[in-house]
């Protein structure tokens, strides 16, 4: 009797997963393409057509992954031989939760938070690839004997946790004008990198440091600079010290740090920026500034090309956040500054996410550097709430009202918002605008005057929100940033770090908050595999999301206008700018025929490969193989399994083995049969059967985002109480359309076999 009523009940399940993935696949085939936001443009009818100006394919990867929900994880299960009826149970679960939890039937318009359960490290290693691979941990011995040999010890104490607890400013006896500088700036214990790096660079040690965003590693490098250039020879002025900085925004904060440090001493500092006049730049040089803070190119730019300006005299060199000089397409500038500078020169690097691989490092003849890595285990501090909103593929178009409604409900103020584009944060910027928000954009497309304005603006408060690229993801340190939203994620888990890290500085909290779409998974799963605290799941009601929507919708006429408007002024300045540069080429004739001809680095083409280099490997996610600017020059020739883990190129390499000998076997096996049966005589073609129908057409993938964000994938068998974590956070859609759109009407038609 009881077997009986298992079996109906079974049997009841079943057919209610079947249902259920029969709607899902047909409101699969409703969905739109995804929206990839990159430069704007606008159609006859004033709608907006984005085309991805970085030209990156998030979609690379998603074949490889394991996206699915439900769907992919029955085919594993499969594979490991377990009972279909039980797979099917555990979909229709998934998708049964996911309809009760949908953000539509959310009852109020609060949005909903719920903590997304974490799974233990060892869980979250068992799923890593490579964790396991045998090969990896013999290359991982090699690395630690190689770094072994590479650094130099570090002294014990370095490795005390609680340095700070006892430690002043005056411990490192440092001299009265800096201690007086610091104490001016507010500042009474020196943070742990602080501690343990300042003793080590007055010293005169190599260093390569890694500590949390907003740590204080600028005062790291900083004060002791300042000590020793005290002490320094005064009868022939000399550069003495280089700052290399990523960004021009971190070169002029790192100046202005400088300036304040070095308040009470005659030490000079300069500036060496792109975007800032060269002319000031080549005279305040020609001084021979004590300090100098530049950016690569610019610097490269003087070398070349400022009469006696040469690095001959550096003695201190700073690679601030060295991992991004190291890998962003800055090889050859940095390659040719090395050259420039002493071999005696002391050098000191610093980042968040500092590499520590050799292969990076050799190029920059170090001398036995100290690693100093606090806080190694996460580069985020525990002061950081992260919270993630769900967006799914078919819902990618609503991300601008998803936005507007968080920052009109929610965070509403001393929020910086990260964009893939220039042109997706301009867009935003004009929505905004009509939307009555106060925002200020950063990013290239603006002058270097209308983006330090754009910063002072959001520094002094006047607008609520910054709105940016990448260019603003390092360093950048304003107090009181209470919100970070990614509204693209990133694409590394570096450049995620880097982002979030812009609030919670300096022992302060705040809130990192990213929408999360179908391609950007590994880094979520990154994000959940390095943290040690709780993460957050946002949903925000379906009813809310529709009524920005509509806004939206209404204020695409007028932002249409705008961006035309801006168009038309920016071909006029164009057009103003070559007469200008007409009229001075005749007014100034002679004067240009007589100037030396300058010297430049890359040529423009030289310098977009090397941008689309530093992208690549910036992507690679704290890098793998070194790239030369020859690998971009030439095009590189993709193998099959290029871009796979070790782990999955074995499993398809061992896959197609597989199928090439039962291929083998199959023309073997009917050849022998072949040659067993009597000759035929004549062959009738029989034109009255139907052809053979083909089921062959490429699988779409479907999404296990809740598995990914809950912490729990498809094998629900782990979860105790049954009710499996992964459907409830896969109900919570941020749209709140959840129960609608997984369809599989053409996976219907299918035989289970032919799915997989
Ligand atoms: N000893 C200190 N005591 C208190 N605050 C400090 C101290 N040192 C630095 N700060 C403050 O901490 C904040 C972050 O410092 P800083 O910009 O140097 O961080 P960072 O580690 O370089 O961050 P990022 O990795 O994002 O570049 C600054 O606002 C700075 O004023």
């Amino acid at each position: 009797m009881i077997e009986r009523k298992r079996k109906e009940l079974k049997e009841k399940k079943k057919s209610g997963a079947k249902k259920a993935v029969e709607v899902a696949k047909a409101a699969d085939e409703e969905e739109p393409e995804v929206e990839d936001m990159g430069d704007v443009h606008m159609d006859a009818n004033g709608n907006f057509i984005f085309e991805n100006e970085s030209g990156d394919d998030d979609d690379d990867d998603d074949d490889d992954m394991d996206l699915d929900i439900g769907i992919k994880e029955t085919d594993q299960d499969d594979e490991d031989g377990a009972d279909d009826n039980d797979d099917d149970e555990e979909y229709a679960k998934d998708l049964d939760t996911m309809e009760e939890d949908s953000a539509d039937e959310l009852s109020g318009e609060e949005d909903q938070v719920t903590v997304a359960p974490k799974k233990s490290q060892q869980e979250l290693d068992d799923e890593s690839d490579e964790s396991d691979d045998e090969t990896n941990k013999i290359e991982d011995i090699v690395n630690e004997k190689r770094k072994a040999e590479f650094f130099a010890p570090a002294p014990e104490m370095q490795e005390k946790e609680d340095a700070t607890s006892t430690e002043t400013f005056t411990n490192f006896r440092l001299s009265r004008p800096i201690l007086k500088a610091i104490s001016d700036m507010g500042y009474t214990k020196p943070t742990p990198i602080q501690t343990r790096s300042i003793p080590l660079s007055l010293q005169a040690h190599d260093l390569c440091v890694s500590a949390q965003t907003g740590s204080g590693k600028t005062l790291a490098f900083l004060v002791p600079i300042i000590e020793r250039l005290l002490f320094r020879p005064k009868d022939t002025p000399t550069t003495r010290v280089l700052i290399l900085v990523p960004t021009r925004e971190l070169g002029v904060q790192c100046h202005s740090v400088a300036l304040k440090l070095s308040k009470f001493t005659d030490i000079s500092w300069s500036l060496c920026v792109g975007g800032l006049s060269t002319k000031v730049q080549e005279l305040e040089l020609r001084q021979r500034p004590d300090g100098v803070i530049a950016t690569p190119g610019r610097l490269i730019d003087h070398i070349r090309n400022s009469q006696g300006f040469s690095l001959d005299g550096i003695e201190i060199l700073v690679i601030d956040e060295a991992d991004r000089i190291l890998e962003d397409g800055f090889a050859d500038e940095l390659d040719e500054i090395i050259k420039s500078t002493p071999k005696s020169r002391q050098s000191m690097l610093f980042s968040a996410t500092m590499t520590d691989k050799i292969e990076d490092l050799t190029k920059l003849s170090l001398n036995r550097p100290i690693r100093l890595f606090v806080n190694k285990a996460t580069a985020l501090t525990s002061r950081l709430t992260q919270e993630f909103v769900r967006v799914r593929a078919h819902k990618e178009e609503s991300k601008p009202a998803m936005l507007l409604a968080l920052c009109s409900r929610t965070y509403k103020e001393e929020v910086v918002i990260f964009f893939r584009s220039k042109a997706a944060a301009h867009y935003m910027m004009v929505l905004f605008g009509l939307c009555g928000l106060k925002a200020a954009e950063l990013h290239g497309n603006l002058t270097q005057l209308q983006r330090l304005e754009s910063l002072e603006a959001f520094r002094d408060q006047k607008a609520n929100f910054l709105l940016c690229t990448d260019l603003a993801s390092r360093g950048l340190d304003i107090p009181g940033i209470k919100t970070v939203i990614n509204y693209d994620m990133p694409k590394s888990y570096s450049t995620y770090v880097h982002r979030c890290g812009r609030t919670a500085r300096a022992n302060q909290s705040g809130i990192a908050v990213s929408f999360v779409g179908e391609s950007d998974r590994a880094v979520l799963k990154m994000a959940m595999k390095a943290s040690t605290d709780e993460i957050q799941h946002r949903v925000i009601p379906g009813k809310v999301v529709t009524r920005f929507e509509v806004k939206v919708e209404e204020m695409k006429p007028a932002a249409a206008e705008v961006l035309q408007e801006e168009k038309k002024e920016k071909e006029m300045r164009g057009l103003e700018m070559k007469v200008k540069k007409m009229e001075n080429m005749v007014e100034f004739a002679d004067d240009i025929k007589n100037r030396p001809k300058k010297s430049w680095f890359q040529t423009t083409a030289e310098k977009e490969a090397s941008k689309q280099l530093g992208k690549d490997k910036h992507n690679e996610d704290m890098g793998s193989k070194p790239l030369t600017l020859e690998d971009v020059r030439t095009p590189i020739k993709r193998g099959k399994f290029d871009g796979l883990s070790r782990h999955k190129r074995r499993m398809r390499m061992a896959k197609e083995e597989d199928k090439k000998e039962m291929a083998a076997a199959t023309v073997a096996a009917r050849s022998a049969k072949k040659a067993s049966r009597p000759g035929r005589i004549t062959t009738i073609p029989d034109s009255s059967k139907p052809a053979a129908k083909s089921n062959s057409g490429p699988q779409k993938k479907k999404s296990s985002f809740a598995s990914e964000a809950s912490g729990v994938r498809g094998k629900k068998k782990s979860s105790p109480s049954g009710s499996g974590s992964s459907s409830k956070m896969g109900a919570k859609s941020g749209s709140g359309v959840a129960k609608k759109k997984i369809s599989n009407k053409k996976f219907k038609s299918l035989g289970k076999h032919k799915r997989r």
